[in-house]
């Protein structure tokens, strides 16, 4: 603690729960008092230049234009922190909803209260604010494609990649608004630089998004996701790899029965009959709650102010503007979705590109036994029907006479031919 109060020039502060449903307790413990508490260390350390405060692009999600400044929350971050010392989780359970609003989880309500703290207790402190939207893979660096986590896109693209994931509900016209790490952490450095070196007046905050600059919708994210996988195969897949989006609750409900529940009865069926434990039932459940958490985020667009980054990139010189790029701009989605699958399938899935023929292989199966599963489906649904009804009865005589008269009318006129 001593080395630290007394050595430390610049604090960038990441830590935080990112967990969507978080119980509101844990989530102001670690987003908010420990915001506040670092905050009053901070204040102890005499060679102190800047304190640069990693929020999120949806602390205001509730908004849909949000500019570079701290919107205020109804209850304040004191009386919430005090709050959470003495209710019972029970209390804490009923009042959480209330007190989130119209946010969709603790972890954007705890955020906002963060940057609260951040202006209230910001004292004589140099301080800034940097809001990420989604961070996703590196762009470029240490190389592109680098991802260590399953936050945000990552765990979906394994799951659609796996076949797991079918449908999911989203807006194929709202801006997926992706931001590379690696842009994140250059424009947090900057703004270190300049926060350190031009002691603003009053706390700037950054938007670090791409939706202003280089917007992608999800529905091409989506479709660039589908095409990667034609190329860059994950092993083992438990279907091919095919997913769409869905526009209203009944029809996402009629693919969640069909395309996820469905297949994950019949292969736990499947691994019953063969004397393994069952257990695609329970990760299906799984990650329909993971999705039905992040759908929030597929089915509207923001738009974020940029005025204070684009601020930065003006003072930057051409130099520290190419080491420190955080211009999206430049930013080739293609390319970037397609090196963010070759990431997901490396160093999340850790698998080598030297299995690709194999899994290639393996989905060529898969699609045979779509075929043939889908066939049987039929010639059954044909067969039951057409023992309980004349007319379907009669249809397929129709059938398989016109056939029979098709068949004899050629035959007969090649004998003719001859
Ligand atoms: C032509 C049309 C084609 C269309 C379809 C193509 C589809 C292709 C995909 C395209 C990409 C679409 C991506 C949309 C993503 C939208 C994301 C929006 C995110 C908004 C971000 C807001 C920005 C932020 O500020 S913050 C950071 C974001 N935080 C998170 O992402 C955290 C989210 N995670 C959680 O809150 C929890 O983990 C939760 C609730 C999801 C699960 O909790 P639970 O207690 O059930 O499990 P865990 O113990 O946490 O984990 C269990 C298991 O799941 C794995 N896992 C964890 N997180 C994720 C995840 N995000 N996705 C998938 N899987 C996840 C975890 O590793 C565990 O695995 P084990 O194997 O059991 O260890
Ligand atoms: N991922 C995203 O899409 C976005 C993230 N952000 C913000 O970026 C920051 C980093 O998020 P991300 O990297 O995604 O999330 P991670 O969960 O990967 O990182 C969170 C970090 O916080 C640390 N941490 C958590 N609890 C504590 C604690 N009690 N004491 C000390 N350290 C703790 C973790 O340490 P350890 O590894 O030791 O557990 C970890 O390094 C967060 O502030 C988040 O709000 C903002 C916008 C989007």
């Amino acid at each position: 603690m001593q080395e630290l109060l007394s050595c430390t020039n610049i604090v960038f502060h990441c830590a935080a729960t990112v967990r969507f449903d978080d119980h509101l307790r844990h989530a102001v413990q670690l987003n908010v008092t420990a915001t506040q508490q670092l905050l009053l260390m901070a204040s102890q350390m005499p060679k102190l230049e800047a304190f640069i405060h990693i929020s999120t692009a949806f602390s205001n999600c509730n908004l849909k234009h949000i500019d570079e400044v701290i919107y205020p929350c109804p209850v304040e971050p004191k009386k919430i922190i005090d709050s959470m010392e003495w209710l019972d989780d029970a209390i804490i359970d009923e009042i959480t909803p209330k007190l989130i609003g119209d946010r969709p989880n603790t972890y954007t309500y705890t955020k906002a209260l963060g940057e609260m703290v951040v202006q209230q207790e910001s004292r004589n402190l140099n301080i800034a604010i940097v809001r990420p939207s989604i961070v996703g893979a590196t762009w470029q660096e240490p190389f592109p494609g680098w991802v260590d986590n399953l936050n945000g896109p990552s765990g979906l693209i394994i799951a659609a990649g796996k076949g797991f994931l079918r449908a999911i509900r989203g807006t194929p016209k709202a801006v997926a608004d992706l931001i590379p790490v690696d842009t994140v952490a250059n424009l947090t450095l900057a703004v270190g630089w300049y926060t350190a070196v031009n002691r603003p007046k009053s706390t700037l905050i950054y938007h670090c998004t791409s939706g202003n600059f280089n917007p992608c919708y999800w529905g091409k994210m989506g479709f660039q996701v589908l095409a990667a996988f034609e190329k860059i195969p994950f092993e083992r897949a438990f279907r091919r790899p095919y997913a769409d989006f869905t526009t209203n609750t009944i029809t996402t409900q009629y693919w969640n029965a069909v395309s996820h529940r469905a297949p994950a009865i019949i292969y736990d069926f499947y691994l019953r009959l063969t004397g393994r434990k069952p257990r695609m039932t329970k990760l299906m459940n799984r990650l329909l709650r993971t999705v039905s958490m992040l759908e929030y985020f597929l089915n509207r667009s923001w738009e974020w102010s940029t005025y204070n980054t684009e601020m930065l990139m003006s003072e930057l010189s051409p130099e520290d503007q190419r080491v420190f790029n955080f211009d999206v701009r430049q930013l080739n989605w293609l390319e970037y979705i397609e090196n963010y699958v070759l990431g997901v399938k490396k160093y999340l899935l850790k698998e080598d590109m030297a299995g690709v023929p194999k899994a290639k292989q393996h989905l060529k199966r898969l699609r045979n036994i779509h075929y043939l599963f889908n066939t049987a489906l039929l010639l059954i649904a044909w067969r039951l029907l057409i023992a309980r009804s004349q007319m379907a009865r009669n249809v397929w005589l129709f059938i398989v006479s016109f056939c029979y008269k098709f068949l004899s009318y050629f035959r007969a006129s090649g004998t003719l031919k001859v």
